[in-house]
């Protein structure tokens, strides 16, 4: 393929990657399709990243792959569409061979080796070098936020490395300069990631890694692809700082508390960036019907939900009844998956110093459901489950652990924002069952045995009186 006609793939390529696709896709952490056998692939787009003609080194080709799967009661019919970028060498180095997509056996690649190009570094340097410089490159578009270059110039190359993580999609840290997330199921439409890091940017809010770089697809329909910010140099993530807390049998919350004041800070940026709205009467039902819907939809997937409907089911009544009533309240973009894993810590350990990553929300919903205004609870509710998981993660099970941190999290949190989340009970009881519902799922789709934790906060919530 030549550069020019990098939007059109030679003709048999997809036939030849389909067997080979089959295979390995399943495999991948970030495929959402897990258990849902594959009917069928179509090409999006395909682009040559360098040339896989060229002999002497490693070829590129980014696809966006439409995968069909055997229509699903819950998930619907439509295809999924996800990136890829696959490395195309003759013979793959032994470094790489964790890397192998496969060999396909017929079509423009007979007899090469295709490999995750993400792993390899010299396709990864590849890559930083195209989201240097602004432009396009076949129906792939290289942004950056102004006109000036937002990468400095460097001296030499930064050397790359998959950050090989438990992860929704894909990451590649450059010499602990940058951090490029390639996302993996993509929709049509900005990714709120994106979208709000750069509104909080604009905000002056230092407290979310600033995007540098990013790229899309052009077309009809446009899609988010990658963004490329600072990484953040010897930060952990509260999650593994939270599990250190109670192997040591230390308090977090302090941790916690700043944690609160750090949320109620991105939020207010959000606020001022970014449209808000109220939420009341129909607005109110909607919040409440789509609970409700997601919960039966859950329960289909994960029967062991089913004893627990009715009960789980009155705690989104209980908003509805509210609504009709006549309450209402403010809504918002918010960050949509907040937990302990999207807080870092810098790296001086000193305590409070966090910064909130990952505004992509839930990846399995919807990209429209998760770009809407929605009240902050949701964002709170999020990091209160993540308190109780560290605690039931860990044995002895520590409830007075996660309550204290649950404590603490909401006071700061009211300290910076001027009112406590607590003082909206029903609200926040009905955010903290759907998020327990929608981590059942989760749970039950990538790391069933981790399922006992949700399905514990499942049997708390229920038997709470409303
Ligand atoms: N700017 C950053 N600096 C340092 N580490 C980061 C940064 N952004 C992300 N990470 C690390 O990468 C991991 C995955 O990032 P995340 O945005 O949550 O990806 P995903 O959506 O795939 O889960 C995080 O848990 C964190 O450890
Ligand atoms: O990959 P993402 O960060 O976008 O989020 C998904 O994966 C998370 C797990 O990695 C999952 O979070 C759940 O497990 C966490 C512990 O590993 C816990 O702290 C969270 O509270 C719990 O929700 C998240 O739900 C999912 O969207």
């Amino acid at each position: 393929m030549s550069e020019a006609a990098s939007t059109r793939a030679p003709v048999g390529l997809l036939p030849s990657l389909a067997p080979l696709l089959c295979s390995w896709l399943p495999l991948q952490r970030w495929f959402a399709g897990k258990g849902r056998p594959v009917t069928g692939f179509s090409l999006v787009s395909a682009t040559e990243l360098l040339p896989v003609a060229a002999r002497t080194g490693p070829g590129l080709l980014h696809l966006l792959l439409g995968v069909d799967h055997r229509p699903h009661p819950t998930a619907g019919n439509a295809p999924d569409c996800y990136q890829l970028f696959l490395g195309i060498r003759r013979a793959l180095p032994p470094h790489l061979a964790p890397a192998l997509v496969g060999r396909p056996t017929g079509g423009p690649l007979a007899g090469l080796t295709v490999y995750e190009g993400l792993h390899d570094p010299r396709l990864a340097d590849l890559i930083l070098q195209r989201l240097r410089t602004p432009g396009s490159h076949g129906p792939l578009r290289f942004e950056h936020p102004g006109p000036r270059p937002a990468l400095p110039a460097l001296a030499g190359p930064l050397p790359a490395r998959p950050l090989g993580a438990e992860q929704s999609n894909s990451s590649l840290v450059y010499g602990d300069t940058y951090i490029l997330k390639c996302f993996r199921r993509v929709q049509p439409g900005p990714n709120p990631d994106l979208e709000l890091s750069l509104a909080l940017a604009r905000a002056g809010c230092a407290r979310v890694p600033a995007p540098l770089a990013w790229y899309g697809s052009t077309g009809p329909r446009p899609y988010t692809l990658g963004v490329l910010q600072p990484y953040l140099r010897g930060s952990r993530d509260g999650w593994r700082l939270a599990l250190a807390a109670l192997a040591a049998g230390a308090p977090f919350t302090d941790e916690a508390r700043a944690l609160g004041r750090v949320t109620a800070e991105v939020h207010t940026a959000l606020a001022g960036e970014l449209p808000t709205a109220r939420l009341a009467g129909p607005g109110t039902e909607r919040l409440a019907d789509g609970m409700r819907r997601r919960l039966d939809q859950a329960a289909r997937q994960v029967p062991a939900l089913l004893p627990y409907v009715p009960r789980l089911r009155a705690a989104f009544d209980a908003i509805a009844e509210l609504g009709r009533r006549g309450r209402g309240w403010r809504a918002q973009r918010v960050h949509g998956d907040l937990h302990l894993g999207q807080a870092l810590r810098d790296g001086t350990g000193t305590p409070g110093h966090w910064s909130v990553i990952d505004f992509e929300g839930e990846p399995a919903r919807p990209l429209r459901e998760r770009r809407r205004p929605e009240p902050t609870v949701r964002d709170i509710a999020g990091m209160l489950r993540s308190f109780d998981y560290a605690a039931r993660t860990h044995r002895p099970w520590n409830p007075g652990w996660a309550e204290r941190c649950r404590a603490a999290y909401c006071e700061g949190y009211a300290d910076a924002a001027g009112a406590d989340p607590r003082s909206e009970p029903e609200l926040l009881r009905a955010y903290e069952t759907d998020k327990a519902v929608y981590e059942v799922v989760y749970e039950s789709r990538h790391r069933p045995d981790w399922l006992p934790v949700p399905m514990a906060a499942i049997e708390r919530l229920a038997a709470a009186p409303i």
